[in-house]
């Protein structure tokens, strides 16, 4: 229950994105695991802090457990879901309080915030959060060609029909490079993106700016999903829709398109809306989109996010087709470990709604550097330097703002 006696906590005189940028960082210095996210198409930045630490296991996506999952591509042993509770939350939008759900915030938490937010420019933390094992190595062009022909190979050999193959960039940071400036760059330059800023003491810090939901349950308790693959960048003049798709792109998004019916199929439920696909507009790149929804309790299936989400992840849009023999074929071919790259994460039950993102265009920050990841789709068609050329177009899209600090 939210005590009401934490609305004294909010600096009234500060602007609600202050107070959610205050509290975030008051979190971090606090070493408590923290997030801050802006919904696609909306103003609000949200902002948590499990002051009771962050949960391995992941409650019903319907409920009613409120928290923030991030979950990395493979649970294993060394990487595991992360459940952030909702402790204390805050949606930073007018007239709004800051909701404190549990009775373990530190002492010093309240003082520490009110310190921050009333210096306006507040100290950046100089202790977040960073992977235990540091950066992951980068690749090189010829390399990672290499390994997109021996894939190609295999496919056209019929081993397998798509492996989404990724890769890391590494960047020197500036020392001066400020992530909540460079968080509020992202939701300025994509409106239409799931922008996350999230520290998780132990497991990292990582930044991103996603166009692909996984699973949304909204107040209405309609389902969706989406389909989304086929990638090339916008060219000056055009609009989406004068986007034409080569056969390769249009396969590469019909093996996704299958997958998510599929698991619909598996379940046993036929009544869901399929429109799509058509081309959507990320960043700077264009990608072909298929939307699915179902009303869960129209259709008998109450629990429908949490039983869509166990078939879908790792989507073929991540992982390939079939499924197995991908990630087999990644797990021998990539050389870093993906991590919390084209993993999931979002909100759950916050403010009535469950929205899950896969975590792409995103960046990890190490001890002094910053690595974005990104990965293609590589089908029999493939042109090695094409993919390593989609790779680039895609860290880009986060990358640039830590190029911009260097220049
Ligand atoms: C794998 C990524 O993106 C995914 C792969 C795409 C593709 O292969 O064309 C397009 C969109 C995403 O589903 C990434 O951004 O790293």
């Amino acid at each position: 229950m939210p005590d009401p006696s934490t609305a004294a906590h909010l600096i009234q005189n500060a602007l609600p994105i202050e107070n959610a940028y205050s509290l975030f960082l008051a979190g971090v210095e606090t070493q408590l695991p923290s997030v801050l996210w802006r919904l696609p198409n909306q103003k609000e930045v949200q902002l948590l802090v499990a002051t009771s630490g962050a949960q391995t296991q992941l409650p019903p996506l319907e409920g009613p457990i409120a928290g923030f999952a991030f979950c990395p591509f493979e649970a294993s042993e060394d990487i595991h879901n992360q459940f952030l509770p909702a402790d204390i939350y805050y949606c930073g939008k007018a007239d709004a309080q800051i909701q404190v759900n549990s009775a373990s915030v530190p002492d010093h938490f309240w003082p520490l915030f009110q310190e921050i937010a009333q210096k306006r420019q507040p100290q950046l933390p100089g202790n977040w959060p960073v992977h235990p094992e540091g950066s992951n190595s980068e690749i090189e062009r010829t390399v990672f060609e290499e390994t997109v022909a021996i894939a190609v190979s295999a496919m056209q050999a019929g081993c397998l029909e798509k492996v989404v193959l990724s890769r890391t960039k590494t960047l020197p940071l500036a020392k001066e490079v400020d992530l909540i400036q460079q968080f509020t760059r992202l939701t300025q330059l994509y409106p239409t993106a799931f922008v996350s800023l999230i520290a998780i003491p132990g497991v990292g810090t990582w930044l991103g700016a996603t166009p692909e939901l996984l699973v949304q349950i909204n107040k209405h308790k309609v389902f969706r999903t989406v389909a989304l693959a086929g990638t090339q960048p916008l060219t000056d003049g055009l609009t989406p829709a004068d986007a034409i798709w080569r056969q390769k792109e249009i396969e590469e998004q019909a093996l996704v398109q299958r997958y998510i019916v599929s698991c619909f199929r598996h379940l046993r439920l036929r009544e869901y809306v399929e429109m799509g696909p058509r081309t959507i507009l990320a960043g700077n790149l264009l990608h072909l989109r298929t939307d699915f929804s179902a009303a869960m309790d129209e259709v008998g299936f109450p629990k429908l996010g949490t039983q869509m989400l166990e078939l879908l992840h790792p989507t073929s849009a991540v992982g390939g087709m079939p499924r197995a023999a991908a990630l087999k074929m990644i797990s021998q071919l990539e050389p870093h470990q993906r991590r919390y790259y084209s993993g999931y994460l979002g909100p759950v039950q916050i403010e009535g709604e469950t929205n899950l993102f896969v975590n792409l265009r995103c960046v990890e920050l190490g001890k002094d550097t910053v690595t974005a990841y990104a990965g293609a789709g590589m089908t029999p068609d493939s042109d090695p330097a094409k993919e390593w050329l989609e790779t680039e177009m895609k860290m880009q899209t986060v990358l640039r703002l830590f190029q911009d600090s260097h220049s």
